[in-house]
């Protein structure tokens, strides 16, 4: 039996969805970083920035930068982590990774980039310092198995970092599912000719697990001291876990 899942608001077989992010993300990557700016008033970098903060870079870590698109996590890491580290940028989509490694070539930094799926990891186990994934797990089939990867090839005292769009403050709702549903789409089609993706951005966001309920799927897979930081009134949300 085919299984079925979200692709926003429809349900889809699994193949399927994998190939329609795919091509959300093929139709984007061009314009992403743009769009980025404009969708959040300039947010994204703030949201990014404490993000950064909270991994706690050191020199010489081993960092695998998970759905890395353009690039914005990477090269923080990669600054931190210096030439005796070891920071990837990863992506299953071909269309990002290569915006995100042009650019991050263009601003000198030099750090392995790699193709790969979330869901099957090519590293092998205990070998990171840090994991994160910004803005990805939402885009991803089987979220549990992603995150059963992630806490696979984290070394033991190692930090999962996920950064994801969540569940919004109660009395901000209306506001912001009209900014969803009417803005983000016109500003996808004005910048970037492009509603149906952003129309998929602002479904997926409805369909992604709370906060409550992603700490919960993070502890499942096995991480502890699993906590949650809300930002900007919980429209993105910071989750942070130990593999022990
Ligand atoms: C919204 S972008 C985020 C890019 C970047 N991390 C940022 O915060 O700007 C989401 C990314 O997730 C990637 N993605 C979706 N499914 C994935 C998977 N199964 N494995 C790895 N990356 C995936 C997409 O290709 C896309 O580049």
């Amino acid at each position: 039996m085919t299984n079925t899942t979200h692709f926003g608001y429809e349900t889809v077989k699994e193949e399927e969805k994998v190939r329609k992010v795919a091509e959300v993300f093929h139709s984007v990557a061009a314009k992403y970083d743009v769009m980025n700016d404009f969708m959040s008033a300039g947010l994204h970098r703030l949201w990014k920035a404490f993000t950064i903060a909270q991994a706690g870079i050191r020199p010489g870590f081993k960092v695998l930068d998970i759905a890395g698109g353009t690039g914005d996590l990477s090269k923080a890491f990669a600054k931190q982590a210096g030439p005796s580290g070891e920071v990837w940028h990863t992506d299953i989509n071909e269309s990002m990774l290569r915006v995100g490694r042009d650019r991050l070539l263009n601003q000198g930094i030099v750090t392995p980039t790699m193709l790969c799926d979330a869901e099957k990891l090519p590293f092998r186990d205990n070998y990171f310092d840090r994991v994160s994934v910004a803005f990805g797990l939402r885009n991803m089939t089987h979220k549990d198995a992603a995150l059963a990867e992630m806490r696979r090839v984290l070394k033991p005292g190692g930090k999962l970092l996920v950064l994801e769009f969540s569940k919004v403050w109660e009395p901000l709702k209306k506001p912001y599912d009209v900014y969803s549903f009417s803005v983000l789409p016109w500003l996808g089609k004005k910048v970037a000719n492009d509603a149906d993706s952003y129309r998929y951005l602002a479904e997926s966001i409805r369909m992604h697990p709370d906060q409550e309920t992603l700490k919960q799927m993070m502890e499942q897979v096995g991480l502890e001291r699993v906590q949650y930081f809300n930002l900007t009134a919980g429209v993105a949300a910071l989750h942070t876990g130990i593999k022990m």
